[in-house]
């Protein structure tokens, strides 16, 4: 490979979008080609975008919750599309995260679930990962009875490289509380649920 391209900081706004420009002459390419010329700046621009959830905490997105007495049984919110970033070979993978609680005297505003997968999807990550984070962040603002969380991906890291797989998914899973309690019983009420789609 190519020694690191001479090209001074100063002319670079992000110093991010130094490190793409010798990234591009490192792969045997010309920066400074037309086609080129502002693409370290436009991945700076998408790093920042794609990579903003780290500057965001998943207690403060649900943050703002509700009194419901009464609402004591699954509340599911499905299907939530998410574009992540693979921690291993920072290349996409993307599906839909399916979420249920049941609510112990206050419950979240639905949209603070897309949100939330939404930062939490917005960092290096692995799938894992993601699937526990969202439980613990329920249960650290709102102690439900319970929480699950089920996450269906397709990793671009195996689909357009490595083993090469395009179309295989992912699934994952995580559970808190009465989900991980009751031998399967509100798991299983959970899927059966989200088969009615
Ligand atoms: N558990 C888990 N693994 C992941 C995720 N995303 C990517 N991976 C895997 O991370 C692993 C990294 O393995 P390594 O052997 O260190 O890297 P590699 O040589 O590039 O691996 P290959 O992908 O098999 O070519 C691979 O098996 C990926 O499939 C994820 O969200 N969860
Ligand atoms: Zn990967």
């Amino acid at each position: 490979m190519r020694a690191e391209a001479v090209k001074s900081s100063e002319t670079f706004i992000d110093p991010i979008e130094k490190h793409f420009y010798d990234i591009i002459h490192l792969i045997g390419e010309d920066p400074e080609r037309e086609g080129l010329k502002e693409t370290p700046k436009r991945i700076a621009k998408m790093y920042r975008e794609i990579f903003s959830g780290l500057d965001e905490d998943p207690a403060e997105v649900l943050g703002k919750t509700f009194p419901a007495e009464g609402a004591n049984d699954i509340v599911i919110v499905q299907d939530i599309p998410f574009y992540s970033v693979c921690e291993h070979h920072f290349v996409p993978f993307f599906g839909k995260a399916h979420i249920g609680y049941i609510p112990n005297g206050r419950i979240v505003g639905l949209s603070k679930f897309a949100r939330l997968v939404e930062i939490l999807a917005r960092r290096p990550q692995v799938q894992e990962r993601i699937t526990n984070q969202i439980v613990d962040a329920l249960e650290q603002v709102i102690q439900p009875v319970g929480a699950i969380a089920v996450i269906e991906a397709e990793h671009m890291c195996m689909s357009m490289r490595g083993v090469k797989k395009p179309g295989s998914k992912t699934r994952t899973i995580a559970r808190r509380g009465i989900f991980a309690k009751d031998n399967g019983v509100q798991e299983e009420r959970f899927f059966r649920l989200l088969e009615k789609e």
